[in-house]
């Protein structure tokens, strides 16, 4: 019986950039539409005929690739920790998108421990939760979809929970970092079904550890 194709999910922002030629090199080769930006499509063709790639906002992977609607995709650990969903499988760490979730308030604003009940501003309630949680601290949590930056000066909410790289948003917002909750990088992740009964599915796993091992013996090396 033939197979029906597979379908590869993407986050469609900043770390497609890193993760396209980890993709290639992998054999994950996307037709040349797929680099045009102004392209409106979100799902288009490889140079494998049984391989699709859909482009989607980086919580979406996670969903669709949980789902079984896609089969494998590329997503941020901060996305896998912030969903925990029980059918996804995230086997090879790809060494790319290095980020921090971190803890942030208002430069000069006191920082010692909070009370038993803190306001946060944040795109990942679960994880802020659980990390306050730890330290018997109730987060009440302000989900917001970006921009987390101006909740302090506006008084949403005396902290936010955010991603940091470079550490430039927050200065350039007035703001500084208080703790580091949790280190960052982009993972391939793939529904554990489709894993088990998809043998193209183990293959590719093991195309991306290839990929993903060569560049850190490379690093190594140099
Ligand atoms: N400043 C940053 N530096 C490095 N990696 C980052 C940074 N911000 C986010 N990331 C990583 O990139 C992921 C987001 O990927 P990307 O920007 O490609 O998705 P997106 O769908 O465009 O995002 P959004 O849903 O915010 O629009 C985050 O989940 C995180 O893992
Ligand atoms: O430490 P930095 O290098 O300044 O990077 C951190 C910023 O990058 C991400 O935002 P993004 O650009 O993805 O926009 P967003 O606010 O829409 O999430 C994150 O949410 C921070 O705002």
């Amino acid at each position: 019986m033939p197979q029906s194709d597979l379908t590869f999910a993407v986050p469609k922002g900043r770390l497609l950039d890193d993760a396209l030629p980890v993709m290639e090199r992998a054999g994950v080769v996307p037709e040349p539409g797929f680099h045009d930006k102004t392209n409106r499509a979100l799902c288009f063709a490889t140079e494998r005929p049984d391989l699709r790639l859909i482009r989607v906002r980086a919580f979406d992977v996670a969903t669709f690739v949980a789902h079984g609607a896609a089969q494998i995709g590329i997503v941020g650990s901060d996305v896998i920790e912030e969903f925990d969903y029980s059918d996804l499988y995230a086997p090879v760490d790809l060494d790319i998108g290095h980020c921090h979730l971190a803890v942030a308030q208002a430069v000069g604003e006191d920082a010692s421990p909070i009370s038993s009940h803190v306001r946060v501003a944040t795109k990942y309630p679960n994880i802020t939760r659980r990390y306050y949680e730890k330290q018997g601290v109730q987060a009440e949590c302000v989900k917001l979809n970006g921009a987390m930056e101006l909740a302090p000066s506006l008084g949403l909410a005396r902290r936010i929970v955010d991603l940091v790289s470079t550490g430039r948003t927050l200065k350039e917002n007035g703001l500084v970092e208080t703790q580091p909750i949790l280190d960052i990088t982009a993972r391939l992740i793939v529904n554990r079904a489709a894993l088990k009964t998809d043998s193209r599915v183990a293959d590719l796993v093991e195309a991306f550890r290839r990929e993903a091992d060569a560049r850190l013996q490379a690093k190594a090396a140099a």
